[in-house]
């Protein structure tokens, strides 16, 4: 059997701290021209909370059941924190969280981060690095920021920890993940905002899915 920790590059290997870990991306640079984040008046103040986006998301929504419901405050400078419980019925393998929802969880966080910077932004690229297992029962914390922008491009990056629950160590970092975001404006959801879960004025209106 092959142990992959002797297979993997310098830049691949984890810190056995998990404090400084160094990230296994191989493709995720920087550009030149990224400019630090500028944040809009909208975005609340450090240690505030910071509302869902949209009811009916599956990431933060609470009319979304069976969605992960996230709740996030803000950070320090274009960052937020959030937080959801591991319900077993995320499980992936045996005992952990299935790797999707944690992508939702960082897709989400790195979303909301974006709200510090637009008023709307979609995910354009996403990846994810599954460092250490994810019982099920704990409580997943994701710190996510902005580190740029370069026209309606914005560059994200974020980092998992266990903070309560099986596996609780606030100094180990269980993930991480860099992804891009792309600012949009209100015709973006045009041609698709009557599809929203056939009864918009349920549980959000149409208005509100134009503006995300
Ligand atoms: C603020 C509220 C948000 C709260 C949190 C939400 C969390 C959840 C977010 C989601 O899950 S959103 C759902 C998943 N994502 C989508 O459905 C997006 C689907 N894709 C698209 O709609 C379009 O591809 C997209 C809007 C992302 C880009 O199309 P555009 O036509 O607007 O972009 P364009 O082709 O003009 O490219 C603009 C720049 O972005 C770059 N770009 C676009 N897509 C890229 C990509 N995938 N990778 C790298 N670069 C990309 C592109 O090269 C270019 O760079 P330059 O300005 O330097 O020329």
């Amino acid at each position: 059997m092959v142990d992959i920790t002797f297979c993997r590059s310098e830049d691949r290997r984890l810190d056995r701290t998990g404090l400084h870990y160094r990230s296994m991306s191989s493709t995720w640079t920087l550009p030149d021209d990224l400019q630090a984040p500028t944040i809009v008046p909208e975005f609340p103040a450090s240690g505030e909370p910071l509302p869902r986006h949209w009811s009916l998301c599956f990431g933060c929504g609470d009319d979304q059941p069976s969605g992960i419901q996230m709740t996030f405050v803000v950070g320090d400078g274009a960052s937020v924190v959030g937080r959801f419980e591991v319900a077993r019925r995320y499980q992936g393998g045996p005992g952990v969280i299935h790797g999707g929802i944690l992508g939702t969880a960082f897709d989400e966080a790195q979303g909301m981060a974006c709200r510090s910077v637009a008023l709307a932004v979609v995910t354009a690229h996403l990846e994810i690095d599954f460092a250490r297992p994810i019982p099920l029962d704990s409580t997943l914390e994701i710190t996510a920021k902005v580190d740029g922008t370069v026209r309606r491009k914005v560059y994200t990056s974020a980092e998992a920890r266990i903070v309560a629950g099986p596996g609780a160590d606030p100094d180990v970092v269980v993930g991480t993940s860099r992804g891009l975001f792309l600012v949009i404006d209100q015709t973006h959801f045009e041609k698709v905002k009557s599809m929203v879960d056939a009864v918009p004025a349920a549980a959000g209106t149409a208005a509100e899915a134009s503006s995300f």
